[in-house]
C-alpha cells in the first residue's frame, strides 16, 4: 500500500516513510492509494471477534508488509487494553465512551498505536525522531503518555496558554523524560500552523529528523477508525440504522469513522458537531471554505478554525459537495447551549457528559429530530473529569477524580514559554 499526498506535488511512499514523515514535503496531507471494502462475513460475525482481530482486520491493508503480522498484532493488543463501551443513555440514544484509556480521551487510541509504529521502525536504528504535535487539550496529555520513555524519540508539544484545562496542562507538561513542552503565546491554529512550518524550514529538516503525532500522521489518524467498529459491533443487535455524531475539531476522528464506512461498516449517516468555531458548518451551508482564527470555549479541545483534516473528507467524496451532504450534517453550539445539554443530560439522563460530549449529544439530538427511526450514537472524546470546573459548575455536584489523573495533580507543572516561529526554531536548533 501506497500512501499519496493531497497536494499531489511529492512522490507516493510507503506506510513505513508516510509515518516517519508525518507529513508530505509538498505540505500534503497523506491518503491512502487504495481503501479495500472488508468482506461481508466480516460485519456478519463482528460479535464473535475481539477488539485486537477488528483492528487487525481493518488496519492490515493500511500498514501492509511494513510492520510483520505477529508484532502488528502485539501493537494492536497493547493499543486496545481498555475498554470501549456504548452506554445508551436514552431510547435510541446511546454514547460511545472513548475515555477509559490512560489520558482519558480518545487520543490514547492513535497516539499509542503511533509510538508503537515509530519505536518498531526505529528499533534498529541510532538515529533520533523528533515528534512535533499541537495540541488544543486532548492530543498532548495522550501523546505524552504514549511516547514517554520511547527510544529514540524526542516529543515537544505546542499548546497555547491559558486555553486548556488545568488536568490538560498537567498532562502534557508533568511528564519529563524525552517529553517537552512548550507553551505558546497564541491558539491552537497558530500552534499548528507553527508546526506545519517546522516541516518545511531546511534550517530545521537538515539537522533532524521531524515527525508530527498529530492526525495528519496517518498513524495518528487510521487508528480511531477502531472504535466505529466497535460501536457498530455493540449496536448492531438493535437492527436499526446507526447515526453517529462526532465533536470535532481537527476532523481527523469523524474522517476515520467515514473510512470505516468505506470498509463496509453500515452507517446511515454523520454528523459533525461542532462549538462556535464553526469553519465547516458554515462550508455546508455555504460550499465555501473560510477558515478563521478559533474562539476560546469550554469544550476546548474542539477550539480550532482550520481543521487540518477537512481536505481528506473533501477528497472521500471528491469534492462533489452534494454527495458529501448526502452523508454528513453539521451543525454548532454556542457555550450557553453546551451547559444546558450537560445539565439536561444529568437530570433527566442521570449521566454526566463533558462539554465535548454534550455537543455531540445536541448534534444528534438535531439530526434525529427528521430521522426519529435511527440509533444515535454520540461520541464521549473525554472523561468529565478533564473539565473539572466547568462540569462541577454546571451540574452542580462533584466528579470523582479517578486514579489516572490523580497521578498528575500534585507533579509539577514544567514548560517553556514562546512566542512565534522563530522561538521555536531556536528551541530546537539549540535542544
Ligand atoms: N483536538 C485536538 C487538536 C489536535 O487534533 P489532532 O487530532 O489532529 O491531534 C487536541 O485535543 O489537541
Amino acid at each position: 500500500m501506497e500512501f499519496y499526498s493531497l497536494n499531489k506535488q511529492a512522490p507516493p511512499v510507503s506506510f513505513k516513510e508516510a509515518v516517519i514523515r508525518g507529513i508530505a514535503p509538498d505540505r500534503g496531507l497523506y491518503f491512502p492509494e487504495s481503501i479495500t471494502p472488508l468482506p461481508d462475513s466480516f460485519f456478519d460475525r463482528i460479535e464473535d471477534l475481539s477488539p485486537t482481530e477488528i483492528a487487525f482486520n481493518a488496519i492490515h491493508q493500511f500498514v501492509s508488509d511494513d510492520i510483520p503480522n505477529e508484532a502488528l498484532k502485539n501493537i494492536l493488543a497493547n493499543t486496545l487494553d481498555f475498554e470501549f463501551p456504548v452506554v445508551e443513555i436514552e431510547e435510541n440514544v446511546a454514547t460511545l465512551e472513548l475515555f477509559h484509556g490512560p489520558t482519558m480521551a480518545f487520543k490514547d487510541v492513535g497516539a499509542r498505536f503511533m509510538a508503537q509504529c515509530l519505536g518498531y521502525f526505529s528499533r534498529n536504528e541510532d538515529t533520533q525522531v523528533t515528534v512535533l504535535v499541537a495540541t488544543s487539550g486532548d492530543t498532548g496529555g495522550a501523546v505524552a503518555n504514549g511516547f514517554l520513555g520511547v527510544e529514540g524519540v524526542k516529543v515537544v508539544i505546542l499548546y497555547p496558554n491559558g486555553k486548556v484545562s488545568d488536568i490538560q496542562e498537567r498532562q502534557l507538561t508533568t511528564l519529563g523524560q524525552n517529553i517537552t513542552a512548550l507553551k505558546v503565546d497564541g491558539t491552537f491554529d497558530d500552534c499548528q500552523k507553527m508546526v506545519k512550518t517546522a516541516f518545511l524550514d531546511d534550517g530545521i529538516l537538515e539537522k533532524m529528523q521531524l515527525t508530527s503525532a498529530n492526525s495528519i500522521n496517518v498513524a495518528r489518524w487510521l487508528p480511531q477508525l477502531f472504535y466505529f467498529l466497535f460501536a457498530y459491533k455493540q449496536a448492531k443487535a438493535k437492527g436499526k440504522e446507526i447515526v453517529f455524531s462526532i465533536p470535532s475539531g481537527n476532523f481527523g476522528n469523524i474522517c476515520a469513522g467515514m473510512v470505516a464506512q468505506k470498509l463496509g461498516m453500515p452507517v446511515k449517516h454523520f454528523v459533525a458537531a461542532t462549538n462556535v468555531n464553526d469553519t465547516v458548518p458554515q462550508f455546508m451551508r455555504t460550499n465555501t471554505y473560510s477558515p478563521k482564527p478559533s474562539t476560546a470555549t469550554i469544550s476546548n479541545a474542539m477550539d480550532v478554525g482550520d481543521p487540518s483534516n477537512f481536505v481528506r473528507i473533501r477528497h472521500l467524496y471528491d469534492d462533489d459537495f452534494e454527495k458529501l451532504k448526502e452523508n454528513l450534517s453539521s451543525y454548532s453550539f454556542d457555550d450557553q447551549q453546551t451547559r444546558a445539554a450537560m445539565l439536561k443530560i444529568f437530570k433527566e439522563d442521570g449521566y454526566v457528559a463533558d462539554p465535548h460530549g454534550a455537543v455531540g449529544y445536541l448534534g444528534l439530538k438535531t439530526y434525529l429530530e427528521d430521522h426519529p427511526d435511527t440509533y444515535g450514537i454520540f461520541l464521549e472524546t473525554a472523561h468529565p473529569v478533564k473539565f473539572l470546573d466547568v462540569v462541577e459548575e454546571t451540574i452542580g455536584e462533584q466528579v470523582d477524580i479517578p486514579p489516572q489523573i490523580q497521578k498528575v495533580m500534585d507533579r509539577e507543572k514544567k514548560s517553556i514559554e514562546i512566542k512565534n516561529y522563530e522561538e521555536l526554531k531556536k528551541y530546537l536548533l539549540s535542544s
